[in-house]
């Protein structure tokens, strides 16, 4: 096993001039009791860009991305410190609503999650929780949601379908048409694609690279064709800690870093 010096990084810096980072974490560490998960890490997230994740298994990609809308905060023993900075508020700090501030930071999950539901509550509940009540405004997002997730031509005559009844890709479009109907500006997936078949993932990166006129969308994947494909941005993850973060055509084609190098190209380790 190769053994990599973790002090060498590469690290682009956006241009903050210009307003474009829609989120940003600052030297974050995490906690799973004694053991340090993530050792500093320092990234901002260009708006209406799609960031990819990647690294070898362990390294913490999982445990950062669910710090950024505050799911670890639901493990025992987690300590979390450091900044996550959106919109001028530090969402690690104790005094943020987490209820409410997942409604600007929505997560998809590795494997599709539907609730035991029709099509429609599916989307309609957590607005409902929210307060929304009005028929013609859910109807009107439930549509929406469903267009922009490329599945309202599937379902459209079938809303009051169960859920349970899709394909594990139409499956997983609906979560993340649910995940948008909340209108979040950030949107979090953890290998959304992980558990399809090739048909259905393609169609998941299609929804994906439409989503981010309107979304910043960050992405755990295992699948580096995905990460090419997709990513505006790419941030190699080793032993807890980002070595690279860069553009995604350079981190492909010229990355700096002897690990991402290694990584990338199939002779890591
Ligand atoms: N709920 C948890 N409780 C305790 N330790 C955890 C928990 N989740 C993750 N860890 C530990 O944190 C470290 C990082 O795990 P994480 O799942 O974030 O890595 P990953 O890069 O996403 O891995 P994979 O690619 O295999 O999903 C590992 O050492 C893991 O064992």
């Amino acid at each position: 096993m190769k053994e990599y010096n973790l002090d060498d990084t590469h690290i682009v810096q956006l241009n903050e001039t210009e307003q474009n980072i829609a989120l940003a974490t600052d030297d974050l560490h995490v906690w799973y009791g004694p053991n340090e998960a993530i050792k500093g890490v320092s990234l901002q997230f260009e708006k209406n860009k799609i960031t990819s994740l990647i690294g070898p298994s362990g390294c913490g990609k999982s445990t950062y991305l669910r710090s950024l809308n505050r799911m670890n905060d639901e493990i025992d023993g987690t300590n979390i410190t450091g900044k996550i900075l959106y919109k001028n508020t530090d969402l690690n700090s104790k005094a943020v609503d987490v209820f409410e501030m997942r409604k600007h930071v929505g997560m998809v999950f590795q494997r599709p999650n539907p609730f035991s539901k029709s099509i429609y509550e599916n989307i309609t509940f957590a607005l409902k929780r929210h307060g929304k009540k009005d028929k013609k405004e859910l109807d009107e997002i439930v549509e929406t949601s469903l267009k922009q997730a490329a599945l309202w031509d599937q379902v459209k005559d079938n809303l009051n379908k169960s859920a349970l009844a899709l394909s594990g890709g139409q499956q997983q479009r609906l979560c993340i048409a649910r995940a948008i109907a909340m209108k979040p500006d950030i949107l979090l997936l953890d290998e959304p694609a992980s558990a399809l078949d090739p048909i259905s993932t393609s169609k998941v990166e299609e929804t994906l690279i439409n989503l981010k006129e309107d979304y910043t969308i960050v992405i755990v994947t295992h699948n580096m064709q995905q990460a090419s494909r997709i990513s505006d941005y790419t941030a190699f993850f080793y032993m807890g800690k980002v070595l690279e973060y860069d553009k995604t055509r350079k981190i492909f084609t010229r990355p700096k870093i002897q690990a991402t190098d290694d990584y990338v190209s199939g002779h890591f380790g």
